[in-house]
Parts: C-alpha cells; sequence; structure tokens
C-alpha cells in the first residue's frame, strides 16, 4: 500500500506546472488501437492509470513506451484479445477499450470496469449506444461481450438519456468506423470530449459538433495517425492547486492551465475571495484573505465538476463565517472523505447527500485514508494546512491522476513522502 506522510502547517510558494488531463489521456491510450499507425501522445501525466492501461496495451501485443511525457504507442501489430479482469479492474477508463476494439475489430470481450468508489456506476448508455449501432450485448461471467453484425456496424441516432462522458466517448469510438452517419445527441460536453475528437480527426476521422451537445459522425474505412497529438492540461489537477493555493499558499503560480476550463471553479473561489491574476496560460493566485463561504451544486460541464467538489472543500473550511453547502448532482454518494476529515477535526457533515461545511479554526494531523482520488486530494489538502503529521492509507489511489504530486508539492516548500508499506 502507498501511504502518504506530511508534515503540515507551512505556507507554500513557488510555481507549478499541470501536467495532460486524466480523463483525456485515459480515452486516448484506448482510441490509440483505431490506428493502423504508430501514435505518439505528448503532454502524457505519469499517473497509475497510464501504466496500467500501457499493461493492458501489451495484452493485445500493442507496445508503448513512455519517455518524459511522450508515450509512443505502436498498433501494427495488435492481436483481437479479451480483456477479462485483472487490471481491467484498476480503473475505471478501462471501458474504453469496449468501443476502441468494437471501432477496430468488430468484436470486444472486456471485464466490467473498476475506478473509484463513489456510488453507483452504471454503463447502461455505453450497451445502448453499441445496440443502436447494431452491435450485440451479452453478459457472461462479470465480463461483457460485443459483437457487431457480419456486415459491421451501421451509424444511427443515439439519444443518451444523461450527458455521460463515458457513454459519449465510447460511442464515437464504436462509430467512427461504422457505416454512414452516427448522431448523439445529449451528449456530454466535457473538453476531453473535444480532445478525443481532436485526436481521432487528425488519424481520418469525421467527427464535426464535440463540445456541444449533438455530435455528427461519418463513419471511415480505417484510421492512421499521421502528427503527435498533445494532450490538453487537466483541469481537475489545477482546480486542485488552486484551491491549494487559497488554502495554504503564499502566491502560487499555476501553468499550463486552459482558464475557460475552469470558468465555473474559478467563478466560485473568486466569489470567495480568492484573488486571482489571469496570464495567457498561467493563473497567480495571491495569498488569500478572510473568505466568504458558498453553495456548490455540481453538474455537467460546464457546471462544476463533481472531481472538484471534495478538492473545494478544504478551502470552505478555511472560510470565517457562514455555512457552506455542497450537494453532489453526478456522484450523491461521494461524501467518505468527510469521516476523514472529521478525524483532522474538520467542522463538516453530511445530511442526505447534503454536505454542511463550518468554518473550522484549525485543522491537526491524523491518520486517514483515501478511498478515492479526489477524496484523497481534499485529504491531501487539509494534512498541508494542519497542524502536525498526517498520514493518508491507501495513497495509491492519489497517484491514479495526480502527475508527479511529491515532486510538485516539494517544489512548493511541502514537507510530503510518499512510501510503500505492507498491508494490514
Ligand atoms: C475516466 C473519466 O473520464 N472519468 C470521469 C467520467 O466518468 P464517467 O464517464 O464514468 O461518468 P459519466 O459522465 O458517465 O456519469 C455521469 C452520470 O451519469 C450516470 N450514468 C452514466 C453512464 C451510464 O451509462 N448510466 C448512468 O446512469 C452516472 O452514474 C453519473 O451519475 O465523468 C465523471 C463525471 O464528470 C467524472 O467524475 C469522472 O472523473
Ligand atoms: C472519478 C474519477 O475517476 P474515474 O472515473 O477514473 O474513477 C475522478 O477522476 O475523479
Amino acid at each position: 500500500m502507498k501511504q502518504m506522510i506530511i508534515h503540515g502547517g507551512k505556507p507554500l510558494q513557488g510555481d507549478v506546472w499541470i501536467g495532460g488531463a486524466k480523463n483525456s489521456t485515459v480515452a486516448l491510450i484506448p482510441a490509440s488501437i483505431l490506428s493502423r499507425t504508430p501514435v505518439t501522445l505528448e503532454g502524457v501525466p505519469r499517473i497509475a492509470d497510464v501504466d496500467n492501461l500501457m499493461d493492458l496495451l501489451s495484452e493485445m501485443d500493442v507496445e508503448s513506451e513512455f519517455h518524459q511525457t511522450t508515450l509512443h504507442i505502436n498498433p501494427e501489430n495488435i492481436k483481437m484479445s479479451p480483456l477479462p479482469s485483472g487490471k481491467i479492474k484498476s480503473l475505471r477508463a478501462s471501458y474504453y477499450f469496449m468501443g476502441a476494439l468494437l471501432g477496430r475489430f468488430g468484436k470486444a470481450v472486456v471485464g466490467f470496469p473498476g475506478g473509484d468508489d463513489i456510488g453507483p456506476r452504471p454503463i447502461d448508455q455505453h450497451i445502448k449506444g453499441f445496440e443502436a449501432l447494431g452491435a450485440c450485448v451479452k453478459n457472461e461471467n462479470d465480463q461483457i461481450i460485443i459483437t457487431a453484425p457480419s456486415g459491421g456496424l451501421e451509424g444511427a441516432p443515439i439519444h443518451l438519456e444523461m450527458p455521460s462522458v463515458g457513454a459519449t466517448m465510447n460511442i464515437i469510438m464504436a462509430s467512427v468506423t461504422a457505416h454512414g452517419q452516427t448522431i448523439i445527441n445529449n451528449a456530454a460536453k466535457e473538453p476531453e470530449i473535444i480532445d478525443l475528437a481532436t485526436f481521432l480527426n487528425n488519424m481520418g476521422a469525421i467527427i464535426r459538433g464535440a463540445g456541444t451537445d449533438s455530435i455528427r459522425i461519418e463513419g471511415v474505412e480505417l484510421l492512421k495517425a499521421r502528427t503527435p497529438h498533445t494532450i490538453i492540461p487537466d483541469r481537475i489537477e489545477a482546480g486542485t492547486y488552486i484551491s491549494l493555493a487559497g488554502c495554504i499558499g503564499n502566491g502560487i503560480c499555476i501553468h499550463n492551465i486552459i482558464e475557460e476550463h475552469l470558468d465555473s471553479y474559478l467563478a466560485k473561489v473568486e466569489e470567495m475571495g480568492l484573488v486571482i491574476d489571469a496570464d495567457e496560460d498561467s493563473l497567480f493566485i495571491y495569498p488569500a484573505g478572510e473568505l466568504k463561504m458558498t453553495q456548490i451544486k455540481t453538474d455537467a460541464y460546464p457546471g462544476f465538476a463533481t472531481d472538484l467538489q471534495q478538492p473545494i472543500t478544504p478551502l470552505l473550511l478555511s472560510a470565517k463565517t457562514g455555512e457552506g453547502v455542497i450537494i453532489d448532482r453526478i456522484y450523491p454518494k461521494r461524501i467518505g472523505h468527510i469521516e476523514q476529515l472529521r478525524k483532522m477535526g474538520a467542522n463538516i457533515s453530511a445530511e442526505d447527500n447534503v454536505i454542511l461545511v463550518h468554518p473550522t479554526d484549525e485543522l491537526h494531523g491524523a491518520t486517514v485514508s483515501a478511498g478515492e482520488i479526489r477524496a484523497g486530494a481534499c485529504l491531501m489538502l487539509a494534512g498541508l494546512m494542519a497542524n502536525g503529521e498526517t498520514v493518508i492509507n491507501n495513497a495509491g489511489n492519489i497517484l491514479r491522476g495526480y502527475d508527479r504530486v511529491q515532486e510538485k508539492l516539494r517544489l512548493l516548500g511541502a514537507d510530503v513522502t510518499i512510501q510503500d508499506v505492507p498491508d494490514k
């Protein structure tokens, strides 16, 4: 087990560079198998999800090499193999191999995906999409077997019941090589979807409307990568460091940001009183004065991201007066961090999925557990604010999605160590 040990209470300052977006990267790696030629991804974050996806690629004889922030993937010798379990369970995004394998081979055998423990995460919309394209979907022994008809997938109109990021991306991957036109209505609008469409269009796909709620795909025969693709910056990592800068920063500059991707988040932190100077692709966060409480309701993009409700929580705890309210409409059960924060002295509670946050004069170090990636980020920020030592167990969940986090925090002056300890 990975354990993160923090000696907190020290103001942090300096510069931090944001890595490529986890939620783009974990779609682009499976999507690479749609290419008949080698793929180069740049700006790839050093995160555990990438290591696990590389292991899955090697199960299909797809070679991949990671140097610094460049990932080379060669799918030229790919063999169609079932991906039944093992690494599939280690991350959510392994479900993208369903759409990618279906688009490449007309068949996918993939175990049920894992990912963060944040309440129910059905994939009915992904399956509905594959079926609309003519595929037969069976569920046998904890694995999903998806088979295209003998003549191949046929494009179709698909209306999603909710704007699911995963279903939108999976349907795009399956339909890029289908016959005719596919239209995804009520599609998710997250920037990572535009990134996937850009990547595939540069390989010869015809995808229009990504970033709006209606995406049109004209099927093409095959795809070939020709130029390297640079992944967009991680807006969730950026939001986490903005919150950190407000909680314990003494002037922090955050580089490699697309400000527009953070509009709803920046509106909230500015409403709370954070003062921010924006430059072309960086933000300077001034040391926080007296912060005001706020109310947050998460929503699909461009609303306030569920993945930022936990990272912003320590900032609410720093407010001086009032009562903060957080309602996670995407994952109402995403409240596992609250019990852990209370161990550190936080004045926070949850009633019927409504999180109530009260000003907390001081946090103290404690032994806590990172139940999932963003709960871990929240506890990491709380540990940096707290007096004394905080030990975060299951810190591997933080490493699923935070690029070179120990190095970045140390550059800001934090006393942070990640170590391996035997599982209890
Ligand atoms: C790898 C990745 O990109 N993960 C992100 C992705 O997850 P993921 O793609 O799994 O999340 P979705 O956008 O699909 O989920 C949105 C909502 O729709 C529901 N739903 C989704 C699909 C479905 O078939 N049926 C259904 O009911 C979910 O339970 C959830 O309430 O978007 C989430 C919501 O922004 C983020 O928290 C995750 O970080
Ligand atoms: C929920 C998340 O990730 P995943 O969908 O990969 O589990 C997240 O990044 O906050």
